[in-house]
């Protein structure tokens, strides 16, 4: 009995810590953070993700369809962030005001056969769109791209952010964290590493072969032979279509993404707030290669990018697989400008 009594007062103490730990963050700035598709398959687990996140103190929560339910269902956590949830494109104004982050996950998902930039036709204009309003609302947001193909909704989401004069670089994010989890996770698998030490920086963009891991500067270095490199890097390109063809027609990763997209949005609040160091693998209007638009390292501060990291040495296999991904990369560049120009 008295063991039972000192146990429940025990698990009382731990789930006091567990409410100051997680409910009130008084040192962290209000951030306002939104969701521009809230209620989807990456929306929903990156809202609750956000929501864990100290560092948020509103929660926006956007889409056109099944937002109240999600925001009802988040708000009960007892973490920090106020939720409000949005459910009209008459709301869009009032979900984004005020944003320091505006995160997109909205749009259609690929299913088996299709490549990422079978999507253009339909996500290009939700996304467009959906930049116009962060232009009017929170021009001066933070945006995580996530929607694909991010390697041309990116360039749609800097010519529209152009064309209403609110352009700035070092503000617009393609996502490509989830490469890099894979890699992380892929890597230290092979080489028998505890996943939580290892580092891949990942560059280039955001499909097939554009995805290039840079095994040569992973940390620790294991000794890998050259075969074992390639086919790490194949299935860090081919991720996607291996979560695609599991899913069997019912979408793309959303799970993986949503932890993805929160490591993201994390780092990007860090920059926001001060915190020194905070480096991160993004795809970035850039000038380390010809490309306007390229995915590197990138130190993150109170402005957005503050310093973008340059290739490093790359390794035979690696210098051919930069060669080889440029001509592609180029042209969903120029596809994405060319869609905002047009519309
Ligand atoms: N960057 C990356 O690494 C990754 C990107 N993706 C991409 O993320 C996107 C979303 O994927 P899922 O969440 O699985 O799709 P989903 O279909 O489950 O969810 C998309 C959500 O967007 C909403 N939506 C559509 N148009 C909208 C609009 N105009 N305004 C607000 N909301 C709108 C829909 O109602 C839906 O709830 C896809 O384009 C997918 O390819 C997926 C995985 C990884
Ligand atoms: O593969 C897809 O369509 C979704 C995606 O971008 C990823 O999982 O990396």
């Amino acid at each position: 009995m008295r063991s039972q009594i000192l146990r429940s007062v025990q698990s009382a103490a731990h789930k006091s810590n567990y409410t100051r730990n997680y409910a009130s963050s008084a040192a962290n700035p209000e951030r306002k953070v939104t969701i521009l598709g809230a209620a989807g398959g990456i929306g929903q687990s990156l809202s609750m993700l956000m929501k864990l996140n100290p560092l948020v103190s509103t929660l926006s929560l956007y889409d056109l369809a099944g937002t109240p339910g999600v925001a009802a269902d988040v708000s009960h956590i007892n973490t920090r962030a106020e939720v409000v949830g949005y459910a009209e494109d008459s709301q869009l104004g009032k979900a984004l005001e005020g944003s320091d982050v505006v995160i997109i996950p909205a749009g259609v998902p690929r299913k088996p056969g299709m490549t990422r930039d079978d999507l253009f036709n339909i996500n290009a204009g939700i996304v467009s769109n959906l930049c116009k309003s962060v232009a009017k609302y929170c021009p001066n947001a933070i945006v995580n791209m996530i929607s694909n193909p991010v390697n041309s909704t990116v360039p749609i989401a800097s010519e529209i952010f152009k064309k209403a004069g609110t352009y700035d670089p070092k503000k617009l994010f393609g996502v490509t964290t989830l490469d890099v989890v894979r890699a992380r996770t892929f890597y230290a698998t092979k080489a028998g590493l505890p996943v939580a030490e290892v580092n891949v920086p990942v560059v280039g963009g955001h499909a097939g072969i554009t995805i290039l891991p840079l095994f040569s500067q992973a940390y620790p270095q294991a000794n890998l032979s050259e075969d074992i490199i390639e086919a790490l890097t194949k299935r860090t390109q081919d991720g996607g279509t291996e979560v695609v063809l599991a899913k069997a027609g019912k979408g793309s990763a959303t799970l993986s993404m949503a932890y993805a997209g929160a490591l993201f949005a994390d780092a990007c609040l860090k920059g926001l707030n001060g915190v020194p160091d905070v480096v991160e693998c993004s795809y970035v209007a850039s000038t380390i290669t010809e490309l306007p638009f390229f995915a590197s390292k990138v130190r993150l501060g109170k402005d957005g990018v503050e310093e973008i990291f340059g290739l490093g040495p790359l390794s035979e296999f690696e210098q051919k697989g930069l060669d080889n991904l440029k001509a592609e990369l180029k042209s969903s560049i120029e596809k994405g400008i060319e869609f905002a120009n047009k519309n």
